[in-house]
């Protein structure tokens, strides 16, 4: 029997202890974990995550803070912004909801952030502690952090001898997706536009996670019987069926197809989805535990 990932129950229980620990926090030292996101724009989707940001940090018990800016606003007020939040010691997380709109330079807003405050793990300094095997005291992106979870409780702690194929290699995803799978002993390859023949890099996989940008992209004849499949892909697309202009959300993964073939596999949604935003109420109660100076928790 092919098992579905369920990333809501998962993510509740991360959220869970996140709970807990804040509440421990708030009691030995007086201080909440702070949150701060800025939206910049009026992108429905990005307002969606953010409200649903907001929301759950407020359930954990955190001082959340939402700056929503306007479409023109100039990459220095941006960084004026993210400066305040650097120096404000309320705050603990600093997350800039990507994609800005086009006339600013993100790379240069996310390096502003200080390291420490980085909770999507995007800082130079982060990805470098990621990739030199010192996670341990730096804070690792949202995404991967939570698909790492379900796989590990699907294959145990230690993914020796197995193969794993990652399909996209963005700095939000791919890469540090790639370089998990990899400190727990799997072997690795990264597939992108560029590549030849992935439905055949597919097969040879026996965790295959796919995180694209394209509809159902994944079919079943990618998929290695017994597969361990983590769609990260989110995607609106038209659904007819449910009335006139209405839309659902579909992964990069055939799902119906390629759970008759998998051992595993993650839906969209209720799969990575969940579970990036419980990681993200993860990593700021580990930053406000580490800016008091106290052993952080691990999620
Ligand atoms: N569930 C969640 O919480 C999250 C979901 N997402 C979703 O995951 C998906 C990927 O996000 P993100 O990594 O930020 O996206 P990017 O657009 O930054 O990266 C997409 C990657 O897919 C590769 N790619 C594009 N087309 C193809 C193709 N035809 N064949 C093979 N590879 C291809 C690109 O290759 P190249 O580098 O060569 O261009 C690139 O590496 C999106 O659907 C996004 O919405 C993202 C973040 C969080
Ligand atoms: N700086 C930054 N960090 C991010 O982590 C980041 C970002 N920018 N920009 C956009 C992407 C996308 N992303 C998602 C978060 C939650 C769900 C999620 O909760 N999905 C639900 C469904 C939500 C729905 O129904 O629309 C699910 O899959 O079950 C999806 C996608 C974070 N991202």
């Amino acid at each position: 029997m092919t098992t579905v990932i369920d990333g809501k129950k998962t993510a509740a229980s991360v959220v869970e202890a996140v709970t807990v620990a804040a509440a421990a926090l708030e009691r030995d030292t007086g201080r909440r974990p702070g949150l701060a996101v800025v939206i910049v724009g009026n992108d429905p989707a990005s307002h969606a995550y953010v409200s649903s940001k907001s929301r759950m940090a407020k359930q954990c018990g955190f001082k959340s803070v939402q700056h929503t800016l306007a479409e023109e606003t100039s990459q220095q007020e941006l960084m004026e912004l993210v400066a305040t939040l650097n120096a404000d010691p309320e705050i603990d997380g600093v997350l800039v909801q990507l994609p800005l709109p086009k006339h600013l330079n993100s790379e240069a807003v996310i390096q502003s952030i200080l390291p420490e405050k980085d909770v999507d793990g995007l800082h130079v300094v982060n990805a470098g502690k990621l990739a030199t095997g010192d996670a341990e005291t730096g804070l690792v992106s949202c995404t991967p952090a939570g698909a790492m979870i379900l796989v590990r409780q699907i294959r145990g702690p230690d993914l020796s001898g197995l193969n794993a194929l990652v399909i996209g290699r963005s700095n939000l995803f791919g890469k540090p997706m790639a370089q998990l799978l990899l400190a727990a002993n799997a072997t690795v390859t990264i597939g992108h536009s560029k590549s030849r023949d992935l439905p055949a890099l597919a097969r040879q996989a026996d965790i295959l996670v796919a995180a694209v940008g394209r509809p159902e992209m994944v079919k079943a004849d990618w998929v290695k019987p017994g597969a361990t499949v983590i769609d990260v892909g989110i995607n609106r697309v038209a659904a007819p069926e449910k009335g006139e202009g209405k839309t659902r959300l579909v992964g990069d993964v055939a799902f119906a197809e390629c759970a008759a073939v998998a051992g595993a596999i993650s839906p969209v949604p209720g799969g990575v989805g969940p579970m990036t935003i419980a990681m993200l109420m993860a990593n700021t109660v580990i930053a406000a535990y580490r800016a008091q100076n106290k052993p952080a928790p691990k999620f």
